[in-house]
């Protein structure tokens, strides 16, 4: 049993067998992806504020300097996005801060909201008349929340980063695996296509690293609800010294992230943060959310690789890339997606003939 998952119901044993066949993974066990995809967002931090203080993150603020962005300030980026040709709107932002800072739900309370998931339903709705697919990572959510929010949302994620209980995650209030694994539980149970992934060099072990996947695969067995995986590696910031993993190091993650899921399932790795050219003969075929204007801004150091970049990364590994929507097109059925959603990229505008540019065949979603 992983820290805290009984606390939340979570059943999941872990199988040694397995473990073991993981440990013994190389790249050598996996073939190349035929083909590499990405898809093009605009990142929208709707508030720096976190309950949480992971030591690894640059991106939460230091109290009492917490703001919100405004619905004015969404929408101005919004309208930037889905003009440069963008589906997805990617709202990335700390874990329930009004949890934690007054001045953030007394701002949330004076524009007329109770909570920062209420928020971000409306920010999701603006998404969509605006004319992009909504994809949120608001961090551990309760299975009403994803209720709520999958009307709105093309789909969601949240790393589990990891089920080993780390000294990084730390603080008063911190992220515990069990909670990780209950809100991917939460998100299967509701229906929502789910993004999950581990986060590499934050103190955990190669074992770790290997029930971690199959905690994964396991939730996805049960619910089938998990389009891709990410394989992130810390970077180091002035907060914190943790050490970049090496290039070794990410290329038998990856492998065994290959080898643990399900072929339907993705792997991506970032192209900001990883060697990405060293581990596209890892199994490895998805480059994520790329920006053609907004930074990345959990790791502003790093910034975002233009299209023509991720063009020659597929044509060194000799293989096609294809942009996809922020949903993976096997879940584009009504049992995943909702209705209003559905009907976005169904419509006769042009933010639908840009969603429909994205699938291999359109009228998936037409008929
Ligand atoms: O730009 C980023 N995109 C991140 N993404 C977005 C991702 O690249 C795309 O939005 C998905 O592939 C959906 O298209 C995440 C999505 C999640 O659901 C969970 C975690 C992440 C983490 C990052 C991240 O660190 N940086
Ligand atoms: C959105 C995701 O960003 C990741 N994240 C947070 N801080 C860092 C860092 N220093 N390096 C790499 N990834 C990081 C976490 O995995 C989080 O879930
Ligand atoms: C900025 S980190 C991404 C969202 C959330 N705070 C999490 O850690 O899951
Ligand atoms: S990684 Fe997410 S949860 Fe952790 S401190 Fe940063 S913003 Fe908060």
């Amino acid at each position: 049993m992983f820290p805290g998952a009984e606390e939340y119901g979570v059943e999941l044993t872990v199988d040694e067998r397995a473990v073991d066949r993981l440990l013994a993974a190389t790249p050598a066990d996996v073939d190349p992806a035929p083909a590499l995809t990405f898809s093009r967002n605009v990142f929208l931090p709707l508030t720096t504020a976190c309950r949480y203080t992971c030591t690894y993150c640059t991106y939460y603020d230091v109290p009492g300097q917490a703001s919100l962005m405004s619905p004015e300030e969404v929408e101005e980026m919004l309208r930037m996005g889905a003009d440069a040709g963008c589906t997805e709107a990617l709202f990335t932002f700390g874990d329930k801060p009004d949890a934690r800072y007054e001045a953030i739900h007394d701002q949330l309370a004076e524009w007329g909201h109770d909570s920062i998931v209420d928020y971000l339903y409306e920010m999701c709705e603006l998404a969509l008349d605006v004319g992009l697919l909504p994809h949120s990572n608001p961090g551990d959510l309760v299975e009403s929340e994803f209720a709520r929010l999958r009307e709105v949302n093309a789909s969601m994620g949240v790393m589990l980063e990891t089920t080993a209980d780390v000294a990084a995650h730390s603080g008063g209030r911190k992220k515990t695996p069990g909670q990780r694994l209950n809100t991917i539980r939460a998100a299967g149970e509701t229906g929502v296509p789910f993004t999950t992934g581990l986060l590499v060099g934050i103190g955990e072990t190669w074992r770790d690293r290997a029930e971690s996947l199959l905690a994964i695969r396991g939730l996805h067995e049960r619910y089938g609800h998990v389009q891709e995986v990410i394989v992130q590696n810390v970077v180091p910031n002035e907060r914190s010294s943790f050490e970049r993993p090496s290039v070794e190091t990410m290329r038998r993650v990856v492998a065994m992230a290959r080898v643990a899921l399900p072929e339907e399932v993705s792997v991506q790795v970032p192209p900001n943060l990883s060697p990405t050219s060293s581990l596209l003969d890892c199994g490895v075929d998805d480059l994520g959310g790329v920006s053609p204007v907004t930074d990345d801004y959990i790791n502003p150091d790093y910034a975002w690789p233009a299209l023509r970049e991720l063009e020659d990364l597929a044509s060194e590994a000799g293989v096609p890339l294809h942009e996809r929507l922020p949903v993976y097109e096997r879940y584009l059925g009504e049992e995943w997606v909702s209705d209003r959603v559905r009907a976005a990229i169904a419509a006769d505008t042009d933010a639908g003939a840009r969603y429909r540019a994205c699938l291999s065949d359109a009228s998936v979603t037409r008929a």
